[in-house]
């Protein structure tokens, strides 16, 4: 038996005898009930009858749980496309819910924006002088409530930041799914939260390719100047610095963005270098390597096999440390000019999860025009993608042989 607690805005059966649910956060009622040991809802703590028996059960098989965290604009949502589509099928803002949803739905992943749980809106933040990115302007307790719920096979009911008005809205109804990927600011910042995560992604973008990627999209898509631009990024760096880029040293996965190495003093931004930084021994994750495991490799491979105009294609990989913890580093700095051709280099990768020989290629040319597919940075979310496909399966293997424990909340 497991008791765990419910948030919800409406009675789960007011055929119940029970007593009045307590008000907590945004007029959500909080209420324990206790799961039987195949994980279904019997009766919520402190009912008189144990007859009670509320009509919704649950699905008792455990969400794994994905944390994603970077900062606004560095290629989280491109992320999170190339990752649902590892697993097939598109994902969809709930069906006839609010148009101003963060919220991504596919049939096996629900992806969840961290920004849902602001707990000051726009004006309040003003009025505050705080920044989005401030602890203090986050429910955490809510937040970790909610996930852990959801890990447990609860609906919840979420709040929803409206980044069009910059106001909090009515809540929406959130299934546990068999993925849950909450992604934004903060999915490390807290520890309860951060102990929740099976998983965990950092995008580091450097400054500069940061602000190359803003002046692309909100000068061009947005309509926003450069001055702004360069003054939004500044007001944030204090909050960045304190608060969003000290989670990377959580990360199981850090992909870093840096402006390339093969141009000297290049200035204009076009070609990366990305690095995929891998813990070494975390649960289901066995880093990729570049030819032999642990070795330490560099590798051009321009030539007979792999098309490469200026400044060329150079790969690296090998062990490091990272704050404090083993990793495994591969690197790839430049970009490709034939897509096609990346199965040669696809095909000098180990452990790279996937299910058939040139998946990778396939999958990155099935996404050729989705920014960074030719060069690392679409390169290593694909990765990271796949790896995050096989650690689903390892967990699930891993549950179908302790169904019991799973349920436990
Ligand atoms: N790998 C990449 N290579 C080049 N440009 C990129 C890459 N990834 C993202 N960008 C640029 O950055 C912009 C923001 O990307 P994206 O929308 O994926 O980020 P985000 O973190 O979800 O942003 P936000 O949180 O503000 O919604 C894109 O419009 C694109 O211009
Ligand atoms: O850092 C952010 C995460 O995406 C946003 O700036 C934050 O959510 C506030 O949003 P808005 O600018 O729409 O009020």
């Amino acid at each position: 038996m497991a008791v765990c607690t419910v948030y919800t805005t409406q009675s789960l059966n007011s055929a119940c005898s029970i007593s009045t649910p307590t008000k907590t956060h945004l007029g959500f009622h909080q209420k324990q009930v206790v799961l039987d040991s195949t994980g279904k809802i019997t009766s919520k703590k402190g009912s008189s009858s144990s007859s009670c028996v509320i009509t919704c059960s649950v699905d008792h098989s455990q969400t794994v749980v994905i944390g994603l965290a970077a900062d606004s604009g560095c290629g989280k949502s491109t992320f999170m496309r190339r990752l649902t589509s590892v697993f097939g099928g598109a994902a969809e803002p709930p069906k006839g819910g609010n148009p101003d949803s963060n919220t991504l739905i596919s049939d096996m992943t629900t992806v969840i924006c961290l920004d849902d749980y602001h707990s000051l809106d726009r004006t309040g933040r003003k009025e505050k002088g705080v920044t989005a990115l401030d602890p203090r302007a986050n429910n955490f307790d809510l937040m970790y409530e909610q996930v852990k719920a959801l890990k447990s096979a609860i609906a919840v009911e979420k709040p929803i930041y409206n980044h069009v008005t910059g106001l909090l809205d009515p809540p929406e109804l959130i299934k546990p799914p068999k993925i849950l990927v909450i992604e934004g600011l903060h999915p490390m910042f807290d520890e309860r939260v951060r102990d929740l995560l099976d998983f965990s992604i950092y995008l580091d973008i450097s400054n500069e390719v940061k602000f190359a990627w803003k002046i692309q999209r909100d000068m061009a898509e947005r309509g926003h100047s450069l001055e702004s631009i360069k003054a939004s990024i500044e007001a944030r760096k204090p909050d960045f610095d304190a608060y969003i880029d000290p989670q990377k040293q959580y990360a199981d996965a850090v992909i870093e963005v840096l402006p390339t190495q093969l141009i000297p003093d290049d200035n204009e931004g076009k070609v990366l270098r990305a690095r995929l930084i891998m813990k070494e021994g975390v649960k289901h994750f066995s880093p990729v390597y570049l030819f032999d495991e642990g070795s330490t490799i560099s590798w051009i491979p321009c030539g007979r096999k792999l098309t490469c105009s200026y400044p060329g294609i150079k790969f690296s990989y090998g062990p490091d440390s990272y704050f404090g913890h083993e990793v495994s580093i591969l690197e790839m700095d430049g970009q490709f000019d034939r897509l096609d051709e990346l199965i040669y280099v696809e095909s000098h990768l180990s452990n790279i999860s996937t299910k058939f020989y040139g998946e990778v290629t396939q999958q990155m040319l099935k996404h050729s025009d989705f920014p960074g597919s030719n060069n690392g940075t679409g390169l290593f979310q694909t990765i990271v993608g796949l790896k995050i496909r096989d650690l689903y399966e390892q967990i699930t293997a891993s549950k179908t042989a302790a169904p019991l424990e799973a349920t436990k909340a």
